[in-house]
């Protein structure tokens, strides 16, 4: 059986940020996962990460102005200076938080834009580079455009080509099944092909981002899978759940 990570930007949410981590802890978990540490002093996060007994199992890099709509900056052109410093960031709190991986957003701009995809592939490189000396993992996830309309990573046959030009051991691929479903489906062989370059590994059920065994996809045959591709990490659990976080967590012991 795979080890989950709560992820804390959906999960216990019945509760502020900084008291998520005692509570995914109460509730079993032994890792956890969320979007953005920023809003608080990464000595902070720390401590309560620490406190709980919990390991980090990712976050992602600061997206630019999240409220006013931006999901990263990788991809546009003209924010290059505010990219390094977003990254400067990242790995300033990795470091203090002690996560093994961050995940790079993309940002919203055309798949197809050639200027997009230059930036796109300038500024993947400088993060491998700057992750790769501080000794963190980087991951970049293919998002579907349901969810996020206008997401440039928006494919994984394409993150799997950004990924190949890197050509660095650190540098891997989000595998969001949730994602993967919405986007291509097929989601047991893309989990074998996929398992040498798959860094992190997130579920929720399909269509509704709730507990796993409650959509469309035989969660407990993925599950399976995991193992069997030999997948080491942490699969984050990155669904909202239906009716309360505790409530919903009857699922862990039925896989
Ligand atoms: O939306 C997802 O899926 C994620 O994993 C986030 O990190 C990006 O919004
Ligand atoms: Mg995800």
């Amino acid at each position: 059986m795979p080890k989950f990570a709560a992820n804390l930007s959906m999960m216990f949410n019945e509760v502020p940020f900084l008291d998520r981590f005692a509570a995914a802890a109460e509730s079993g978990f032994k890792a956890v996962e969320y979007l953005f540490p920023y809003d608080n002093p990464a000595e902070i996060v720390a401590e309560r990460l620490q406190a709980a007994g919990l390991a980090q199992a990712l976050f992602n890099m600061p997206p630019g102005d999240w409220a006013a709509g931006e999901r990263g900056m990788a991809a546009l052109p003209g924010r290059e200076a505010d990219f390094a410093s977003a990254l400067d960031t990242a790995i300033a709190y990795a470091k203090v938080i002690g996560t093994p991986l961050l995940h790079m957003m993309a940002g919203l701009a055309p798949a197809s834009d050639s200027q997009a995809i230059a930036t796109y592939r300038e500024n993947l490189q400088r993060a491998a580079d700057r992750t790769g000396e501080a000794g963190i993992g980087l991951v970049i996830e293919p998002i579907n455009g349901r969810d996020m309309p206008g997401y440039f990573l928006n494919d994984f046959n394409r993150a799997l080509d950004f990924i190949a030009e890197v050509d660095a051991p650190h540098v891997k691929l989000q595998y969001d099944v949730y994602h993967r479903q919405i986007l291509h489906g097929d989601v047991i062989m893309s989990l074998r092909q996929m398992a040498p370059i798959i860094g992190h590994i997130q579920i929720a059920s399909v269509p509704d981002r709730h507990e796993p065994l409650t959509g469309e996809l035989d969660d407990r045959r993925i599950f399976a899978e995991i193992d069997a591709i030999g997948y080491q990490g942490y699969v984050g659990c990155e669904y909202r759940p239906a009716a309360g976080t505790r409530e919903g967590l009857g699922w862990m012991s039925k896989v």
